[in-house]
This record gives C-alpha cells, sequence and structure tokens, in this order.
C-alpha cells in the first residue's frame, strides 16, 4: 500500500475520531474523568478515541503494532464506576462506528458497523506495544491535551505511522482550531497531514471530500526574528514559561506568548500563525512521550521547519514510548533555528 493511500486511511480514522471526541465535549459532565494513578485525567474521549482508532487500523493493517497512551486496564475493573465508564465508551465508538462511509472516507475500513464490547477493549489494548527500532508501528495520542480539552481549549488527535524509527506520516486532528486563523469566531475543527518528503496540508474535518490545500510556515529571518511570535504550553509544569520568557528576551521579541494546549502548537506554526515552539524542561527527570510529538515534529519538517532537542539534536523514536536520549523540544523555521537554540542554550546555561 502507497503512503498516499496509507494517509487516506490515517486522515479518516482521525477525523472520525475526532468527531467523536467533538460529540463527547458538548456533553460531558465529570462523572467522565477519571484521575490515573499519575494524577493525570482521562476522559471517556480517550478511551473511546483510541478504541476507534486502534479498531480501524486493525482493520487496514492487522499486523501493525500500536504504541497509544491509554490501556484498557481501568475498564476492565469490577467497579460500577468502571462499568459506566465501559459502557459509555462502547456506546460512543459504536455510535460513531454505525456511521456509514462518507464520500471522500478511505475503503476497507468496514465503516457503518458495529463491535462487541470485546472487540472494542482489546482494540484499546492494541496501543500497549513497547516501540521499536525495527519495522512499522504506528503512534497514537488519542486526546492530545486533556486537560485543554477539559477546559474548553486546543485538544487533538494524533496519529503518525514510523518505519524503522523514522516518522513517515503524521495526521493531526484539532476540533477547536479555527479553520481560518484570521476568522477566531468562524467554523472550527481542522486537520492537518504530512508525508515524508510530500509537503504538509490542512482541510476542515468536516470536508471529508473536500481538497487538501498546502501550508507552509511563515518565512522569517535571521534580521525579522524580533516580530516572531512563539507559543508555549498552557501549562507551566510542562514546559518552563519563565525561561522562555527570557529566551524571547534574548532574540528581542516582544509579542507575549500565544499559550495553547497539545500538539495544536505544531499545527498552528505549520500553517504561520506563529513562528516558534518552546517546550523547556521544567523537571530533569521527564522524558517526553513519542505520542506527544511524532506527527508534529513531521508536520512542522514538511513546513519547513525545524525540530530538535534543547541539545540541537534530532528527536529520537527508535528507543521505545518515550525520547529517552531527548530534553525538550524546539520548533522554529530552518534559516532561524540556529540562532532560536543559541537563545535556548545561552539561558539554559547547556550546549
Ligand atoms: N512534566 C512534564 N513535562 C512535559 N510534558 C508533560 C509533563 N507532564 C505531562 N506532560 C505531557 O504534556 C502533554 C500535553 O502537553 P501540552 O502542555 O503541550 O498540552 C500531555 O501529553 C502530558 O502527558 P500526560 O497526558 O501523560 O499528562
Ligand atoms: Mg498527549
Amino acid at each position: 500500500m502507497s503512503l498516499v493511500q496509507e494517509k487516506q486511511i490515517a486522515i479518516t480514522v482521525v477525523s472520525r475520531a475526532a468527531n467523536l471526541a467533538q460529540s463527547v465535549f458538548k456533553k460531558l459532565v465529570n462523572a467522565e474523568t477519571v484521575t490515573k494513578k499519575d494524577k493525570s485525567p482521562v476522559t471517556v474521549a480517550d478511551y473511546s478515541c483510541q478504541s476507534l482508532i486502534s479498531l480501524l487500523l486493525s482493520k487496514a493493517y492487522p499486523n501493525d503494532p500500536i504504541v497509544g497512551e491509554e490501556d484498557a486496564k481501568d475498564l476492565r475493573q469490577p467497579t460500577d464506576e468502571s462499568k459506566q465508564l465501559k459502557n459509555r465508551v462502547v456506546d460512543l465508538v459504536n455510535a460513531e462506528l454505525s456511521k456509514p462511509q462518507a464520500a471522500g472516507e478511505a475503503d476497507d475500513l468496514e465503516l457503518g458497523v458495529t463491535r462487541s464490547e470485546t472487540e472494542l477493549l482489546d482494540a484499546i489494548d492494541r496501543g500497549t506495544f513497547e516501540g521499536s527500532a525495527k519495522g512499522r508501528m504506528w503512534c497514537l495520542d488519542p486526546i492530545d491535551g486533556t486537560k485543554g480539552f477539559l477546559r474548553g481549549g486546543q485538544y487533538a488527535v494524533c496519529l503518525a505511522l514510523l518505519i524503522e524509527g523514522k516518522v513517515e506520516l503524521g495526521v493531526i486532528a484539532c476540533p477547536n482550531l479555527p479553520v481560518d486563523p484570521s476568522k477566531p469566531d468562524g467554523p472550527r475543527g481542522v486537520v492537518f497531514g504530512a508525508i515524508k518528503g510530500q509537503g504538509a496540508f490542512q482541510r476542515p474535518i468536516s470536508e471529508t471530500n473536500g481538497p487538501l490545500s498546502k501550508i507552509s510556515m511563515n518565512s522569517i529571518t535571521k534580521e525579522s526574528i524580533a516580530q516572531a511570535s512563539f507559543c508555549e504550553s498552557v501549562e507551566s509544569g510542562h514546559s518552563s514559561q519563565g525561561d522562555s520568557a527570557n529566551i524571547a528576551k534574548e532574540l528581542n521579541i516582544t509579542k507575549e506568548p500565544v499559550r495553547m494546549d497539545s500538539q495544536a502548537k505544531y499545527c498552528s506554526i505549520s500553517r504561520g500563525d506563529g513562528d516558534i515552539y518552546l517546550r523547556l524542561p521544567v523537571s530533569a527527570s521527564y522524558e517526553e512521550k513519542i505520542w506527544d510529538h511524532a506527527p508534529g515534529r513531521l508536520l512542522v519538517a514538511e513546513a519547513g521547519g525545524k525540530v530538535t532537542d534543547i541539545h540541537n539534536k534530532d528527536l529520537d523514536f527508535s528507543l521505545g514510548r518515550t525520547l529517552k536520549n531527548n530534553k525538550g523540544v524546539i520548533v522554529a523555521h530552518e534559516s532561524i533555528h540556529g540562532d532560536v537554540i543559541k537563545a535556548v542554550q545561552k539561558v539554559l546555561n547547556v550546549a
């Protein structure tokens, strides 16, 4: 199967999951959010989107492993809370699966058919692969930016195909991102995608048969770097906002940072809504997860940008479920990435 066909499949499954997430978002109540052992929140949308995407991917690629953020352990517990959550996941996924195939959606996914509870829970657990430098694997964050999802901000459904540890295909759906950035109150919901060597594109999620438009980062030079705008996490625990303010000062950037959750940051700078994305380590021990960066990294690279860590090293997706050989993430247009790295290393006192 060619990467172009794989792209159509990835866009279809991610867009379906984005529809599901949007429908949950409209009706989300606190009872549908649970807190995992590491204290991060997880919602019915996280489980449902992982189930839906893993199930559809397994129709198209029965032998491909999936590195997904969630597992179904908590849904398989014999408690009332677990059963309630599980039933809701099964209902939501089947509601989305039962919608017939629309024009433009990929063939061979058996859309229009509901599934048993066992199939849907097993699909979630297909995401427990440990990662590998060899062969093919999919990398899935069913709802990236769960905190953004809960606060009505940005969140993203994120999927990437990796071959021999390198990202070959990336698709990200952002249900809450304006289709046209110059109309923040206009329609929302955009799907982004990239194939290595073939560029980056976007399309409204709802237009399953619509054209994909090519996107690129703003061209920016050393001379215009002071006019750049940068984005960072809303959560100060995910990226040091004090360090980013000092880096901005070092680059003579005066615009306030744009704070948003999830890989929507990669998407928005890929289409020129902003110029730089800084993710600066807060804790020395945190290892970034591959599903938080795989599609975003390819999207930016295909839109003219460069993505490294604070040591100017490429992100290495071949070492398991985390980027254990990297610290932080620095994203900017190729023409200014070196200058941004210099400022980062000066402020953080690293080389
Ligand atoms: N200490 C941390 N440093 C960086 N990222 C983190 C940290 N803790 C959690 N994350 C991850 O940041 C991602 C969201 O990033 P952003 O702030 O850019 O929206 C989530 O996937 C979250 O993982 P998790 O879902 O396991 O909590
Ligand atoms: Mg995430």
